[in-house]
């Protein structure tokens, strides 16, 4: 691998420390006693880093969901036909899909990406073509991808960047759709913290407790074919997907503009985990929605030491449990921006000490 084609080792921005400092300092004046916002104070503080502004804001919000399917998919371990894939992208481009409803009501913009699709719907208008391969193969028979296919899936999670950064993107959501892709994730998670797929694998749109069984017991096969995978990239390769791998290069992209990321459930997680094996320096720009009710995504946010911000049962996928923490994140932006100083209402602080209104604005 050359430069070129290996651009996701290169370095990732830093978030700006005096922006952070400045923004700490503003909320310890806000007219509240120091702290009581809770985690929207960290937030607030922890996006003006990323920002690199003392006054972060999330009014541009993109997101993009990335579809593809899964060759492990023949192993018979989703509730759903690989079909769905295909069918829904046609949903999420006409605006029936909970993300497109949810992308409505933020005012956020959609990019819908097909990676590749067994049941190709061909162009619709609303969706970008950036087909890999129809599908990748049985990672029980096969790796899952080969170089160039990785590659390739890489690259476009990071041209979705590049457009997010050019629309003037302040948070970057990602989210994927893909029949089988649980299984894909799961493997990928339990080859790269060697953990046993049994505590992973789950139920994915709806096994029952007999699917579950059947999927680890697929997953074991697969990871006894590719126990010779010598580093992550190879564990991506091997065991992932297209739309994993896209989300992959993506958070590693965003790191490297300087564009924050809302991580969204467990397959996007996984592929957070992949990012920052990849490249560790983009984990500080990455900011975890919610735990997804998937068996596994509790295990996998406790290895990142990620704290998400919301708990609601989810498990659809999609970019859905990300898009619905953004209000969390705007409101923690406009606390931040718009509440008083003590200074500036007139207001005691904590030492009893009395500040004159008059002077603060003057
Ligand atoms: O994001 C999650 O936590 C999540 C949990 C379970 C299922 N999903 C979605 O369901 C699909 C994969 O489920 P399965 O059973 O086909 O592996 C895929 O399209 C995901 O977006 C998503
Ligand atoms: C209908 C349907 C919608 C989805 N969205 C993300 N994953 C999904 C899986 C299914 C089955």
């Amino acid at each position: 691998m050359n430069d070129e084609t290996s651009w996701w080792l290169r370095e990732c921005l830093r978030a700006d420390e005096d922006s952070a400092a400045q923004a700490r300092a503003r909320q310890d004046q806000l007219t509240k006693p120091p702290g009581s916002l809770g985690r929207l104070e960290e937030l607030a503080v922890r996006l003006a880093g990323l920002q690199r502004s003392q006054r972060p804001s999330l009014q541009r919000v993109w997101i993009s969901v990335f579809a593809a399917d899964h060759g492990v998919a023949a192993e018979g371990v989703s509730a759903f036909p690989q079909a769905v894939t295909g069918e829904m992208l046609r949903n999420f481009a006409g605006g029936g899909a909970a993300i497109a409803v949810l992308a409505r009501s933020l005012g956020a913009s959609l990019d819908v990406v097909n990676l590749g699709t067994v049941n190709d719907p061909g162009p619709i208008k609303g969706v970008h073509r950036a087909i890999v391969a129809a599908s990748t193969a049985n990672f029980c028979e096969a790796a899952a991808m080969t170089p160039a296919q990785l590659r390739a899936a890489l690259a476009a999670g990071a041209a979705s960047v590049r457009a997010a950064r050019d629309a003037g993107a302040q948070l970057f959501v990602g989210g994927e759709m893909g029949i089988a892709n649980t299984t894909a994730a799961a493997a990928l998670a339990s080859a790269l913290l060697d953990c046993a797929p049994a505590r992973l694998a789950g139920a994915g749109t709806g096994l029952d407790a007999a699917g579950i069984a059947h999927k680890t017991a697929v997953i074991e096969r697969a990871l006894a074919l590719h126990a010779d995978a010598g580093s992550d990239w190879e564990r991506l390769r091997r065991l992932g997907g297209f739309e994993i791998a896209a989300l992959t290069g993506a958070y590693i992209a965003c790191a490297q503009v300087g564009v924050a990321v809302l991580v969204d459930g467990f397959i996007a997680t996984v592929a957070a985990l992949a990012a920052q094996r990849l490249n560790p320096g983009c984990g500080p720009w990455l900011l975890y929605a919610h735990r997804s009710h998937e068996r596994g995504h509790a295990a996998l946010l406790d290895a990142l030491d990620a704290q998400p911000l919301l708990d609601l049962g989810l498990r659809l996928g999609e970019a859905s449990g990300a898009a619905v923490a953004v209000p969390l994140l705007r409101l923690a932006c406009e606390l931040h921006a718009g509440m008083a100083t003590f200074a500036q209402a007139g207001v005691s602080g904590a030492n009893g000490s009395h500040s004159d209104p008059a002077a603060a604005r003057a």
